[in-house]
């Protein structure tokens, strides 16, 4: 709703109000037109101030109305009204204006920001466009070029920026209320023609149509098949080329092809799903609001390889002290130097100073001694993690918290060394660890809640997207990840290239199909992994009983390239091949195809064709019949975990929800019939045995995946 109060004796205060973030529900658009009207009505009000309860003005239209049968007034005719007002309307923005709520200011006739307000037309992350004006009238008030940017890109700009691009009329570091309301006396009366944004032109460069064009090859690139942004784009070249109320049904036509979208769907799920992971809790019943986590303001990192070096840098950037060991003095100046180019690299960006001085380097790993929390990130190597860990345990302050970077090492086998094994958790971070959002707080059965909440604490300040899971092979990520290579292997052994099974995957919406991906990680890591599992075979025997292993079916061609030296793009070759070691560009090999050729042959396989459908489903399916497991092992809470670790760690496309969230679109009972089909011309692949849950699922109706968890907790309690 919409509070009402007149202040300063001749203005008319309007106040949102709808906590936490006061978004337009039908009770504030109600509340806000009621109370203009009341305003404008009222002969003894001279100017009209709109802001929002709490510090915060808007955080736009409510995203939980979204799907629903939305009621109350549009926001585009009351905003429309804001506009057409004949006393002055001043926007007050304190924390932040966005989507919808910067719509809003932007049809008032003033906008004075407090200077840590931030501002922006977010829809597109949404899956949808700036769809109450925002697309007609920005470009208008802040030329094509700049509001193509944020439209496009949906990111936020400081109360600064906005000043400086034109979004505000003024800043301040006082009370923004209190300012507005003074403001808009001293423009009352005076007129309001030049400040209605929606009859601006819209300034136009003199060569549009090569901006525009440029902007959607850009747009398209970047969006891996999302439509939001290419929408957005289409829209704002609509303001550019038409007439202020043409250009709005332009606008409304965009976004009802948007609204009614199974991306927007998603991408609006992903939000709430971000939001939930959060709220995690643990199979002790240990939850995320019982759970207090102990104050953090020095860290320390262990093993300065290229993740250690992200995780320092990282680190630094939240603010806290870093004790960076690294015992070979060699590789610590070497880490020193990358880790302050790194730091300073990313102040320049932001425009602010380096923290380099936060940082202390030391070989000894004494100097830890007085840290909150330690975060090892040495080889991948049990015996040298636990040995790490014995001296932690000896040299930490009591209670100091013991976290291993690992990616594969079972996290419960290190802790249960340790004297304290409450005191471990697995910090699992992606590569490049300071860039990448995903963090996997792994917890065993003897890690203590404060623990868990401290690690997810943390990682949030770290801006990461934090997901609690328990402890098995892989975690939830990696875990998923090895059938869907397996299958994209298996693929390459029946027929199809590493060309048309990337190309099946980056047209679903990856940024990199996965034999691309994997030139760019490295053949060699896999490999080793493999060895350590006694998988690999330096044999080269033919036929089908060289491709089993460990009583399943095994394709040995990522070993045998690594045996040929090809570790991908730092190698210069690897499933592609690279101009020179470390280049990026990847091409097709011909050396590649001819030895697929001589493999299948030698292996008396029988290539046939393999269209793109095969490709993703069996490799996307494998995939997600992982995570059906992963939540019957109760390893991920819920549903959202997955696809937010999907999401954001491993580059599958946020307009396809996540896999789990993909796997309800597609129909569960299509899922599961096309692994039924899959499997039973593959028996020897226990990957594509279907998961009990995902039958059990079907066989209750395949409820939305709101309604899974109810399914899993029935099966875990029978259990
Ligand atoms: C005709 C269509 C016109 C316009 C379309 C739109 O306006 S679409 C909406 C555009 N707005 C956004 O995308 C903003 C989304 N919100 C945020 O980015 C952040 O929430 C925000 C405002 C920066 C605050 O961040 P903070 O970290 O402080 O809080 P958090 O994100 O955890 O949110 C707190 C709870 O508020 C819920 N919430 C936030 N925004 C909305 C919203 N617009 N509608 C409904 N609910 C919203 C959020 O889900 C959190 O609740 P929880 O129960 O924890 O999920």
């Amino acid at each position: 709703m919409a509070l009402y109060s007149r202040v300063s004796g001749f203005v008319g205060l309007i106040t949102l109000q709808n906590p936490p973030v006061n978004a337009l529900s039908a009770a504030v658009r109600q509340g806000i037109v009621d109370m203009v009207e009341r305003a404008l009505g009222d002969p003894n009000v001279k100017s009209v101030v709109i802001c929002g309860q709490n510090g915060n003005f808007c955080g736009g239209a409510d995203i939980k109305e979204f799907g629903t049968n939305m009621s109350g007034p549009p926001l585009v005719p009351m905003i429309d009204a804001i506009e057409a007002a004949n006393k002055p309307v001043v926007a007050a923005i304190e924390g932040s204006a966005l989507g919808g709520g910067l719509e809003l200011a932007l049809g008032c006739h003033y906008r004075i920001a407090h200077s840590k307000a931030r501002l922006g037309l977010p829809e597109v992350t949404l899956g949808l466009l700036p769809a109450a004006g925002g697309t007609q009238r920005l470009p208008r008030l802040v030329g094509v070029p700049a509001a193509l940017n944020l439209i496009t890109t949906g990111r936020h700009v400081t109360a600064t920026q906005a000043l400086q691009l034109g979004i505000v009329d003024q800043v301040t570091d006082h009370n923004a209320v209190d300012v507005a309301v003074k403001f808009s006396l001293s423009v009352a009366g005076q007129s309001l023609d030049a400040r209605r944004i929606s009859t601006y032109p819209c300034p136009l460069p003199s060569d549009s149509d090569a901006l525009f064009e440029g902007v959607m090859q850009k747009v398209r690139q970047r969006a891996h098949g999302a439509i939001a942004p290419v929408a957005c784009v289409q829209a704002v070249r609509a303001a550019a080329t038409l007439p202020y109320s043409k250009g709005m049904e332009r606008e409304q036509e965009l976004m009802a092809t948007l609204f009614t979208s199974g991306q927007a769907r998603a991408q609006q799920y992903c939000f709430f799903a971000q939001r939930a992971v959060g709220r995690w809790r643990m199979p002790s019943g240990a939850r995320w609001d019982t759970s207090k986590p102990r104050p953090v303001h020095k860290a320390a990192v262990i093993g300065l390889g290229t993740m250690g070096r992200g995780i320092t840098v990282a680190l630094a950037q939240t603010g806290l002290s870093v004790v960076a060991v690294e015992t070979q003095e060699k590789q610590l100046m070497e880490a020193k130097q990358a880790v302050s180019g790194m730091l300073e690299r990313g102040a320049k960006r932001h425009g602010v100073a380096p923290t380099l001085d936060r940082i202390s380097y030391s070989q000894n790993i004494h100097a830890v001694a007085e840290v909150d929390l330690v975060i090892e990130a040495v080889f991948e190597d049990m015996a040298l993690k636990t040995e790490v860990f014995q001296q932690l345990s000896a040299v930490c302050k009591p209670g100091t918290l013991l976290c291993t970077n690992t990616s594969a090492l079972d996290v419960d086998k290190l802790a249960s060394k340790m004297p304290n094994p409450e005191l471990v958790v697995g910090m699992h971070f992606f590569a490049p660890a300071h860039v990448m959002k995903l963090l996997e707080v792994v917890y065993g059965p003897r890690s203590s809640p404060q623990a868990v909440a401290t690690a997810m604490q943390l990682g949030k300040k770290m801006g990461k997207v934090s997901v609690a899971v328990g402890n098995c092979r892989g975690f939830v990520g990696n875990r998923m990840l090895m059938p869907y290579l397996q299958q994209a292997f298996f693929l390459l052994e029946e027929g199809a290239t590493p060309e048309l099974v990337d190309r099946a995957l980056e047209e679903f919406g990856f940024p990199m199909g996965v034999f691309r991906m994997s030139d760019l990680s490295g053949l060699d890591v896999g490999w080793r992994v493999r060895k350590r599992d006694e998988l690999v075979e330096p044999d080269m025997a033919s036929g089908q009983s060289a491709r089993i292993r460990q009583g399943s079916r095994y394709s040995p061609l990522g070993d045998l390239l690594c045996e040929q030296g090809r570790f991908g793009q730092k190698t210069g070759r690897g499933w592609y091949q690279y101009d020179k070691p470390g280049s990026r560009v990847a091409r097709s090999d011909p050396w590649l195809h001819s030895f697929l050729v001589e493999y299948r042959a030698r292996h008396g396989l029988v290539p046939r064709s393999i269209d793109q459908q095969e490709v993703l489903e069996r490799c996307l399916y494998a995939l997600i019949n992982e995570g059906f497991r992963i939540l019957e092992d109760g390893i991920a809470a819920g549903p959202e975990d997955i696809d937010v670790i999907y999401v954001f760690g491993y580059g599958w496309p946020k307009h396809r929800g996540g896999p789990m969230f993909y796997a309800g679109m597609v129909g569960l009972a299509k899922v599961l019939e096309r692994l039924e089909h899959y499997q039973q011309a593959h028996p020897d692949v226990p990957y594509l045995q279907p998961c009990s849950l995902l039958r059990r699922l079907v066989a209750s109706g395949s409820p939305p995946i709101h309604r899974w968890r109810e399914a899993i907790k029935k099966r875990q309690s029978q259990l």
